[in-house]
């Protein structure tokens, strides 16, 4: 199996190209005795019609000066030179292409390649490349009919307002570019600056954001092919007419053929279309401007880049494992190199070590004869369109990938026209390049990873087939693991702790070796990529499943009000954006970046956001809503509580997710019906207001979202735990003001809502007179301790007796214990499902206004550190009367998911009696020899445990308890260590 350089024009094709790639080698041949100068390497000209000087001429000087004479216009063809070309021609041409032959006179005149543009022929903007102008109709320019088509099927409606949102992201004037550029290397920078507290801020932020230009287009295009496969009901293909003359199949009986189609160093391709003069030089696309701008950066006297680059390499090497990010941060330690990014390098680039993604700093000391060019945001959107609508004429059996990638089936395709399946990918990429003036590759194979490797083969500008006959397993061998699909930097890391590092290593082991590092699940997957194997379908109806807006550069504020217009400036921009996707939403999430305690205030990437802690609140909603004024007051209901200085925030995004279609009519809400059940039956209990009331929110709370506490603990742990904060703010407050900041009481913005560290009177108001009295006493007990603890007398003890204790799990067992039957849950009656529920009804009622775990957390995270072994000691402590559950060991039972799901999501703080009932059957496993249980028991647990708030430490201490006292009986009892794949993460009390 060779590469297949086969243009894939068959028979008839195949004479024509044959009758080019003559001509071009004699022109080639001819030219080098008689070769003057190198000035028109790289370039190639095409002449069509009558010229002044004319071909003959043009050819010679091609010949002498190192430029390319076609003798027909190739894909590749740099320049048509005319001096005009009849309407009929322009139609199907790329204008971008066609240029007066004075331009080639110039050149040789001044010695040097100008720039083409004032010498293009076929343009209203002689000064610039011509533009598509999406969504503008024909009429309305002049020059419109000589204009090409714009690639896209205007009948989208939906693509408009992505389309419109994509222009208006790129349409920024010269100007303003320049400023955003400036903003990384001007050297005062409190001048120019614009920050987040600018009103225009976001609007420049995502004019100039790649990513989130990417990520846009990105989710356009998974949008843009469901919505032509919806559109195309019986159309047909009637482009695949065309094919029937491309050379015959070989192959007999059915065989899968998946394509991979990826556009080669995209960035730069179409940004070479506008600077043929750099074609076959290192070019990268990035905002720095290269040069000195790239090698002298101004640096903030108080930014420490070198500390700074340290702790991120830290981080990545220790929290990822990822030692290719560490290494990269590394490069960047010197003082004056520019850390603005390489999105896209061209493969001249990466022949000197040049790879997207590294630092322009970096990339100029490998090579500085480097040069770099800026984003053309329009362009790429133009070209992906090109690509994705020239294959969908002929087949929409697409799954969309990236801008700029998909995966095509085409099984179907070679089958009805039984045609080779590689003279139609040579075909489909002339198309390809002939519409867009930039290259491409593709790789086939019978799945998606066979179709992807077989891609890197391709790359750049070729073709590759992966044949069905091939030795897959020798193929394999020596891919990297990192390079598989799902494995990311943490998951090769744990790979090569026990020393596999490729698919060979992989080959040489059993599944189940691989199953007890990674786990069942992604043990089988790998183990089949490894051989090949590939069985994910093609995803040709991709639904939205998050939607997102986030700002990590030029955050900065000094006050809560400007926090809040920010927020409210972030909210309507995700709600544009999931209106857009015709979505609406169940789950608000704040990521908060914020600098780490041991970060430099000044970042080194001005503006930047420097070494963070990210913190992550979500809130999960009773109905869906697309309502900018619910999502804006749930974002601002979660910042307050989160109590973080303004200040000290780097980066903030929303992320909406559990996303609904609109158009879909909603079931019943099983949900719904459950609290009402769950209501019914504790008319006994008392009923508490939630105790916020967004202020921002327009809409009166709907009586169903009212919380009903399940217990008193909870009430009272929400309580004493708003006190202890209080009062352990302002303790840290004294030493460290900067940090631990309370919204509550700090500005009069709207984003205060209560007073610091008192209960809310109303609240208290309608506690039963025996647990407001029990709230007060515990109050000035807790209040006392504090002071104790600032002389210095630890008061683990008093604090772990007053930390409500939860039933212990035994109570689990009992039916009555819980608040549901299965009949609550109609309809769906099994336990997985009831399960499911349950928990997201304890998840509800938390998110919805009592958050207990997360008060009572919160509260132990405020505990100063050298108490946390005297929590663990009263989490872990022996306990006398140990529920008794002989046999059978429940975790052998059917629905033991159940009872740890149960005893994980209700309790705030583990029983030391459920701990030890844990332990105990545990033990009992090990004995037993039954270690794929343990394995399983585990790994559910740590999951259950780390899907609580990522402060649950009790939880996390319990568990890293129990794991330790695992392998201290494995070994004693095995002789060996057990692997479990599953850890805790949680930065706070693990390390
Ligand atoms: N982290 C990233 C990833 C991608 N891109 C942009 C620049 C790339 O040009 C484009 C397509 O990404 P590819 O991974 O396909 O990379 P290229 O097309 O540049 O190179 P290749 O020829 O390897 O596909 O997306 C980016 O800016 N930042
Ligand atoms: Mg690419």
């Amino acid at each position: 199996m060779a590469r297949d350089e086969h243009n894939g024009f068959g028979d008839w094709g195949g004479y024509f190209e044959a009758k080019k790639s003559k001509l071009e080698e004699q022109f080639t041949a001819a030219s080098d005795p008689f070769r003057k100068s190198n000035l028109f390497a790289g370039i190639s000209i095409f002449v069509n019609g009558r010229t002044n000087p004319s071909a003959d001429e043009l050819k010679r000087i091609m010949m002498v000066h190192g430029g390319t004479y076609h003798h027909y216009e190739r894909p590749h063809t740099t320049f048509t030179i005319a001096t005009n070309v009849p309407d009929v021609k322009v139609r199907n041409m790329n204008l971008s292409k066609f240029i007066s032959a004075q331009w080639v006179v110039d050149c040789l005149e001044n010695e040097k390649i100008l720039d083409y543009k004032p010498y293009l022929l076929y343009t209203n903007q002689k000064t610039s490349q011509p533009r598509l102008n999406f969504g503008k109709s024909k009429n309305d320019s002049n020059n419109d009919s000589k204009l090409e088509e714009p690639p896209l099927k205007k009948s989208d409606s939906n693509l408009d307002g992505i389309l419109k949102e994509l222009q208006q992201a790129v349409a920024a004037s010269p100007e303003k570019e320049a400023k955003i550029t400036n903003l990384s290397t001007t050297s005062n920078p409190s001048h120019n600056a614009m920050s987040a507290v600018d009103p225009g801020f976001l609007t420049e932020f995502y004019k100039n954001s790649r990513l989130h230009h990417i990520a846009t287009l990105g989710a356009g295009f998974k949008q843009y092919v469901c919505e032509l496969r919806q559109a195309q009901g019986s159309k047909g293909f009637p482009k695949r007419q065309d094919l029937k003359t491309l050379t015959k199949s070989t192959q007999i009986g059915s065989v899968r053929y998946v394509m991979h189609i990826d556009m080669d160093c995209f960035f730069v391709s179409v940004g070479l279309r506008s600077h043929p003069e750099l074609r076959g030089l290192p070019v990268a696309v990035t905002h720095s401007k290269g040069g000195s701008a790239a090698t002298d950066v101004p640096v903030h006297p108080q930014a420490d880049r070198e500390a700074e680059l340290e702790l991120f390499a830290q981080r990545f090497e220790h929290h990822l494992h990822d030692n290719i990010k560490a290494d990269k941060v590394r490069s960047g330690f010197d003082k004056k190199m520019s850390l603005s990014e390489i999105a896209s390098c061209s493969y001249e680039a990466r022949k000197k070590g040049i790879r997207n993604g590294m630092f322009v700093g970096q990339a100029l000391k490998m090579c500085p004869e480097l040069k770099t060019i800026p984003y053309d945001f329009e362009g790429y959107k133009e070209v992906a369109f090109t690509l994705y609508n020239t294959v969908s004429q002929y087949t929409l059996n697409i799954e969309a990938v990236s801008c700029d990638e998909m995966f095509v089936e085409l099984t179907d395709l070679v089958d009805d026209l039984k045609v080779d399946v590689m003279a139609f990918v040579g075909y489909l990429r002339q198309e390809v390049h002939a519409k867009t003036g930039c290259p491409c590759s593709a790789g086939v194979g019978s799945n998606k990873l066979l179709a992807r490797m077989a891609t890197k083969e391709a790359k750049p500008n070729g073709q590759y087939l992966l044949d069905h006959d091939q030795d897959l397993l020798a193929y394999m061998a020596p891919t990297p693991l990192e390079s598989l699909p799902g494995v990311g930097s943490s998951m090769s890391y744990k790979l090569s702790q026990v020393g596999l590092s490729s698919c060979g290593d992989v080959q040489k082991i059993t599944l189940e070796k691989l199953e007890s590092v990674l786990g069942k699940k992604q043990a089988q997957t790998l183990y089949q990529n490894c051989q090949g194997v590939d069985t994910r379908p093609l995803n040709y109806e991709q639904q939205r499943k998050q939607v997102s807006a986030e700002a990590n550069y030029g955050i900065r504020f000094s006050k809560p009000i400007e926090v809040e217009n920010f927020l409210r400036q972030l909210g309507a921009e995700v709600t544009t954006r999931l209106i857009d996707a015709k979505r609406r939403t169940k789950s608000i999430n704040l990521k908060v970046m914020v600098r780490a305690a041991e970060a430099p205030v000044e970042t080194s990437k001005f503006m930047g956001h420097g070494v963070c802690d990210v913190i992550n609140k979500s809130s999960i909603l009773k109905h869906s809503t697309d309502d900018v004024n619910v999502i804006t007051s749930h974002v601002l209901k979660l910042m307050r509580e989160a109590h973080l200085p303004p200040n000290e925030l780097r980066g903030i995004g929303i992320h909406l997710s559990k996303l609904e279609d609109v158009n879909v009519v909603r079931k019943e809400n099983i949900l719904k019906k459950m609290f009402v059940k769950i209501t019914e039956k504790k008319k006994d209990q008392t009923t508490v207001e939630p105790q916020e009331v967004p202020a921002t929110n327009s809409k009166p709370i709907p009586e169903e979202t009212k919380v009903k506490p399940k217990e008193k603990t909870n009430v009272l742990s929400m309580l004493t735990a708003a006190a202890g904060r209080k009062s352990l703010n302002e303790d840290k407050v004294r030493n460290e003001p900067s940090r631990n900041y309370d919204f509550f009481g700090a500005d009069e913005s709207s984003l205060v809502s209560a007073s610091a560290g008192q209960f809310d009177p109303d609240i208290l108001a309608q506690l039963p007179d025996d647990i407001r009295r029990e709230v007060l006493t515990f109050k000035e007990e807790y209040l006392r301790i504090s002071e104790n603890d600032e002389t210095g007398r630890s008061p683990s003890k008093k604090l772990c007796t007053r930390i409500p204790s939860p039933p212990p799990l035994a109570l689990a067992f009992s039916p009555s214990s819980s608040p549901l039957n299965e009949s609550d849950l109609q309809p769906s009656t099994s336990k997985a499902a009831i399960a499911r529920l349950e928990k997201r009804a304890t998840r509800k009622e938390y998110e919805l206004g009592c958050r207990s775990d997360q008060i009572v957390s919160d509260y132990i995270e405020e505990l100063p550190k050298h108490i946390h072994p005297a929590l663990l000691d009263y989490i872990s402590r022996p306990v006398e009367e140990v529920p008794c559950i002989e046999e059978p060991n429940f975790l052998l039972q059917l629905d033991y998911k159940n009872l740890l799901n149960e005893w994980v999501t209700k309790e705030e703080v583990p029983a030391p009696a459920d701990v030890n009932l844990m332990h105990g059957q545990i033990y009992k496993l090990v004995k037993a020899d039954k270690m794929s249980q343990i394995y399983d028991v585990m790994k559910y647990l740590c999951r259950l445990i780390n899907s609580k708030r990522s402060n649950s430490c009790p939880w996390h201490m319990a568990y890293n308890h129990l794991e330790s006292d695992i392998q201290k009986k494995m070994i004693e009892l095995q002789g060996y260590n057990m692997h479990f794949t599953e850890t805790i993460r949680c930065y706070k009390c693990v390390g």
